[in-house]
């Protein structure tokens, strides 16, 4: 597989949204969400895990976040929200209404509910996050580091660098991860307890176009599981597993 440096991550976004291909982000999103949900429901069950703090970010890794939430509900889990910073758009917007309708709780702090919660979602940041973590979040991530509460993260730990990984150690420990597209370069020699690819929505041929190499997706599954430690070489944007 090749893994992805920040800047390829966001040109494959820019493609899947462009012309060529046409998708909207409303509809990578709930892929992307709903194989999340998936992956989580594949490695925890409600009987186990049933309460889970969703922490959303303010970007479409957060977006990320509340569709598996709406898509957990519906699988028998109870996830409760965070989403401290809300952007305008409709989008997210309509997003935070579907959860509602779904009777997903939102809560201003995550200090209680996080006591009573038996895993956290993690959709704080995703590929586009850089350079020191801001308020709230750097917060947030201190508090959720703190806790022994198992985390599943979205697409890459919030906290780590895209490309050189937990720098300084200030990013959250998940033990899950489900990469979307392609793993990011940050997690390379990282093993996960559980480590799934989903978004499986690239077109063959721009998983071509970008040597993508990515796994078979077992039947209609739009999960695949990863078992090996990430590993690659090469100089960024061109490190393979
Ligand atoms: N093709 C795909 O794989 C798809 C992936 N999806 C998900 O989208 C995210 C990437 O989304 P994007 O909106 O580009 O960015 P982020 O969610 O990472 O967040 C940007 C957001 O965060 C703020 N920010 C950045 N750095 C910091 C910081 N140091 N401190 C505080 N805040 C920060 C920034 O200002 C923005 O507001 C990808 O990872 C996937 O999860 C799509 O949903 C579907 C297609
Ligand atoms: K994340």
């Amino acid at each position: 597989m090749r893994l992805l440096g920040q800047a390829l991550a966001q040109q494959i976004d820019v493609e899947l949204m462009g012309p060529a291909v046409g998708f909207s982000i409303d509809q990578l999103m709930e892929l992307a969400g709903l194989s999340v949900a998936q992956a989580v429901a594949r490695e925890y069950t409600p009987a186990t895990h049933r309460s889970i703090l969703v922490c959303a970010g303010p970007g479409n890794n957060g977006g990320d976040a509340l569709v598996a939430a709406r898509h957990l509900r519906l699988f028998g889990f109870a996830p409760t929200v965070h989403f401290p910073k809300r952007p305008s758009k409709d989008l997210f917007v309509n997003l935070v209404k579907q959860c509602t309708a779904y009777g997903i709780p939102f809560v201003d702090e995550i200090e209680t509910p996080l006591k009573s919660s038996q895993l956290v979602l993690d959709g704080i940041f995703g590929f586009s996050f850089s350079g020191d973590i801001r308020a709230p979040f750097d917060s947030i991530i201190r508090t959720l580091k703190a806790s022994p509460v198992p985390i599943v993260s979205i697409d890459i730990p919030s906290g780590w660098n895209v490309e050189h990984g937990n720098v300084g150690g200030i990013g959250l420990e998940p033990e899950m991860l489900v990469s979307l597209t392609s793993p990011k370069m940050g997690v390379r020699g990282y093993r996960f307890k559980h480590h799934y690819l989903g978004g499986r929505f690239v077109p063959p041929a721009l998983a071509e176009k970008f040597s993508l190499n990515l796994p078979a997706f077992p039947g209609t599954d739009g999960i695949v599981r990863l078992d090996d430690v990430v590993e690659g070489e090469g100089p960024a944007e061109s490190a393979k597993i």
